[in-house]
């Protein structure tokens, strides 16, 4: 039953729900929309879902904590895929509300930094107040909480509202990440075109710590797409590192790179090697010369035939 389930950050009318509906397989499967990124990660984690679709980045505002905590902790999680999506919204109301109207307006935390110059210039005598997601928004203003939600326009239909202005955007092609989260197992094949995400520990406190952890990607010519700090709780001071790595747990480069980071770091966990959205193999970066998995072989047959002395 629960095979068929796909729980994602809702309710109906969120982004991250049009992010899911872009994958094919989302035709298929009973998607069940959770009231937090918490509440979808755990229908997983407890079995009630095979897997849930959470935002996890943002082209403007970063990382989204709540994703990266989750995942971080507890019980260990895995990525499947990811979804980018151009994010513009909507001001939707109730109909019959006009701009001047508008005292309190809603959205997730992660849309204020893509509306702020629009609502200084439209909405300067409005507050602001957040809601657990761009839907959640909507569905405030249809219960009359507050005036207006920034939010998709498709959510507009959803909610019996309208768009009153569309086509808001601070920064041009702003995009976010989801991320296709699932209880752990074997990564799919990789396709030419992967990403692989970490979370590092460091050790203790030394000059140059980070410096050596990045130096493992670093000397096998693997490029990092992200590298975001986040406090491990305990204490000012102490963080861990979400990376991600372009290219596959299986390829020789990435997988010795994680091997170096095992042996110098307390805590490495592995958040899944997956196909990168938007990208096809001869859009990749050419590897660095002697990184690619012939010449890693090439190298330990050699080191075999020495320490043999068959060389
Ligand atoms: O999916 C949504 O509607 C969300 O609330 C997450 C989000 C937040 C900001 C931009 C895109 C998606």
């Amino acid at each position: 039953m629960s095979a068929t389930r796909y729980a994602y950050l809702g309710p109906e009318g969120t982004f991250t729900e049009v992010a899911l509906r872009t994958l094919p397989e989302a035709a298929t499967r009973e998607l069940v929309p959770m009231v937090s990124v918490p509440a979808a990660l755990d229908a997983v984690r407890n079995g009630t879902a095979a897997a849930a679709l959470v935002p996890i980045e943002n082209s403007v505002e970063g990382g989204i904590t709540t994703t990266l905590d989750q995942l971080t902790s507890g019980e260990p999680l895995m990525i499947y895929r990811e979804v980018l999506l151009s994010i513009t919204f909507a001001l939707l109301v109730r109909p019959g509300t006009e701009l001047s109207d508008i005292k309190t307006v809603t959205a997730h935390p992660a849309a204020q930094p893509q509306v702020r110059n629009w609502m200084a210039a439209h909405l300067p005598q409005a507050v602001w107040e957040s809601a657990a997601s761009n839907g959640d928004g909507a569905r405030l203003v249809q219960e009359g909480r507050y005036d207006a939600a920034f939010a998709g326009e498709f959510a507009a239909e959803r909610y019996g509202l309208e768009p009153l202005v569309t086509e808001i955007h601070d920064a041009e092609n702003a995009q976010t990440r989801f991320v296709l989260v699932g209880r752990p197992a074997r990564p799919s094949a990789p396709t030419g075109a992967d990403k692989t995400s970490v979370v590092i520990w460091l050790g203790d406190d030394h000059p140059g710590a980070l410096l050596e952890l990045l130096q493992e990607f670093a000397v096998r010519g693997v490029n990092l797409m992200l590298i975001q700090s986040r406090p491990t709780g305990a204490g000012i001071g102490n963080y861990c590192f979400a990376v991600d790595a372009e290219g596959h747990i299986s390829d020789r480069r990435v997988g010795e790179a994680l091997m170096g980071l095992k042996r110098i770091c307390p805590n490495v966990r592995f958040l899944g090697s997956y196909p990168r959205a938007g990208v096809a193999p001869e859009d990749v970066r050419p590897l660095r010369a002697g990184t690619s998995d012939a010449e890693f072989t090439e190298a330990s047959d050699w080191l075999a035939r020495n320490q043999d002395g068959r060389a």
